[in-house]
């Protein structure tokens, strides 16, 4: 399977050095990139052994099979739509950009009429298969998520004790949080929607780790599950498991046995 990756930041980079470098998933290549600074272009076609391009034309005409979103939720209003006009599956981790429900139906539709597929990796958490399991009947009641990270990668300075710096609803949260809560909509469309799963989001300055605390309430019972992520190196916003979460998609699609 021949990739293409739209975004030049740490997850890009992570895809970039476990598929091309490490060989981590034998029946796929990164072949190109969409990234907006020609030095990195340049750099990884040095690197990685990519074809790297501006234009997003020119990157969908490379001879690729399926692209990568790992760039912003803007870059998905962006693109996503004209990935899909040109019959190439897309993975989107930045899933925000879904919270907009015309452009999740209209993206729905092409992909109905084209035969095209949308992967959205669980990203930072875990767990939507319960979710999606209890919403199949449903009769999910309640999903609420805490998040806490450092306050540097939620609100660009230092706080001395913790500070609940939102909450309410996943539609307010991923619009005041882009960066930071992608999680919650992915969350929101495996179970009860943006309006009504809830959002808390805490700025902690003891935190080491990015936590995610999922609780959800059904006919099944009752859920309750706690990450503690390690952050990435390169983007502490974004958790190492976000990261994998993509891998662990790339690796669904050449598998014909699916697990969850
Ligand atoms: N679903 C989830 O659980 C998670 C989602 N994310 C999201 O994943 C995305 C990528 O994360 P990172 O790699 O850590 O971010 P990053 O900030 O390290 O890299 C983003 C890259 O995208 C590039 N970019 C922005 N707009 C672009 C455009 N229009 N065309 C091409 N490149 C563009 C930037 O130049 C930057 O290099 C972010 O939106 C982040 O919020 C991150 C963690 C968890
Ligand atoms: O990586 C994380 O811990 C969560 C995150 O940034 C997001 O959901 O946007």
């Amino acid at each position: 399977m021949k990739i293409g990756i739209i975004g030049g930041g740490s997850i890009a980079t992570f895809l970039l050095q476990s598929i091309n470098v490490d060989r981590v998933l034998p029946h796929c290549t990164v072949e190109s990139v969409l990234v907006r600074r020609p030095e990195v272009a340049e750099e990884w076609e040095n690197r990685y052994g990519v074809n790297g391009y501006q234009d997003l034309n020119a990157f969908m005409d490379s001879g690729i099979d399926l692209v990568v979103e790992a760039a912003t939720v803007q870059a998905v209003q962006e693109y996503a739509e004209k990935v899909i006009a040109k019959r190439k599956d897309l993975v989107i981790i930045s899933v925000g950009a879904l919270v907009d429900q015309e452009l999740y139906q209209r993206l729905n539709d092409s992909c109905r009429q084209s035969g095209t597929r949308i992967m959205l990796p669980s990203g930072a958490i875990g767990g939507l298969d319960v979710i999606h399991s209890a919403m199949s009947s449903g009769q999910l009641e309640s999903v609420s998520l805490t998040t806490r990270k450092p306050p540097l990668s939620l609100i660009g300075r230092e706080v001395e004790i913790e500070e609940v710096v939102f909450e309410g609803t996943a539609t307010e949260a991923i619009s005041k949080f882009p960066k930071n809560i992608n999680v919650a909509i992915v969350l929101s469309l495996a179970g009860l929607g943006s309006d009504k799963t809830t959002v808390k989001i805490v700025a902690d300055p003891q935190a080491t780790k990015n936590t995610h605390c999922i609780e959800a309430v059904g006919a099944f019972g009752r859920m309750t599950i706690q990450l503690e992520n390690d952050p990435m190196p390169s983007n502490p916003k974004t958790s190492y498991l976000a990261a994998l979460s993509v891998l662990s998609s790339l690796k669904k699609k050449t598998e014909y046995i699916s697990i969850g």
